[in-house]
């Protein structure tokens, strides 16, 4: 089964002069699959990322996920969508710092109100002990380590139960303990409940352990 499909996805910038950073781009992602997305610094990767999460909408093409048609859509819509549909892990994790870890993981399901407060709450205790940073879960977010922080927007970003989880430098900001502990979640996560996963990253060893490597050069897919 395609979670996404991306056809002829082509985008241009316009300042300071016409380039064209998006050569119509095709891709397909299986359910299940942990994707890598490489290529050398200003090739189009964060780019890319940016078009199939549906958060820039000012591109040529058709995205579809789960099913959906998004092109076209308006932004209320989207950000609907995203929501229930796409779990998001930056390299900053962005945090609330107010907030508690559990209410840092229960927003975004208490935005989607698909269940109750109090079911919400579980479901939020479930997912950090999925991550282990079930102890964690009183202590305001910024009293975290940074590997603790990352398992915590993991665990954010899995709330809603999203058909992708898409990471842009998801381990960018980690030492190499703990970008070994983020890649095994994410293995975890293929392997064990089919969660597919598109992550953008620099690591070369992160990536040769992912299911498929998509390497892109000039705004194409070259492998
Ligand atoms: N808002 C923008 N306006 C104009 N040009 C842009 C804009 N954003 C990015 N670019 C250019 O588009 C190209 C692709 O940028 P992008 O950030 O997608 O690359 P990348 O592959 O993710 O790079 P990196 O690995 O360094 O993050 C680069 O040449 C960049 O300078």
């Amino acid at each position: 089964m395609q979670v996404l499909k991306a056809h002829k996805v082509t985008k241009y910038f316009y300042e300071p002069e016409k380039f064209q950073v998006l050569k119509a781009i095709d891709l397909s992602v299986s359910k299940g699959e942990f994707l890598s997305l490489v290529g050398k610094s200003g090739c189009g990767k964060s780019t890319l990322l940016y078009v199939l999460s549906t958060m820039d909408t000012d591109y040529e093409g058709e995205l579809e996920i789960a099913g959906q048609r998004l092109t076209g859509k308006d932004q209320n819509q989207l950000s609907k969508f995203r929501n229930a549909h796409i779990g998001f892990v930056f390299q900053f994790h962005y945090l609330l710092p107010e907030f508690s870890v559990l209410q840092n993981v229960m927003i975004p399901a208490l935005k989607l109100a698909r269940y109750s407060p109090h079911e919400i709450e579980e479901r939020a205790y479930e997912k950090l002990t999925m991550l282990g940073v079930q102890e964690q879960a009183l202590k305001p977010s910024n009293k975290l380590s940074g590997g603790q922080q990352q398992r915590v927007a993991i665990a954010r970003a899995l709330i809603n139960d999203p058909d992708i989880i898409m990471g842009d430098e998801p381990t960018g900001n980690l030492d190499s303990y703990n970008t070994h502990v983020v890649f095994d979640i994410f293995n975890e996560l293929t392997q064990r409940y089919k969660q597919t996963i598109i992550a953008v990253t620099h690591d070369e060893e992160f990536a040769k352990k992912s299911d498929r490597i998509v390497e892109m050069s000039d705004g194409k897919i070259v492998s």
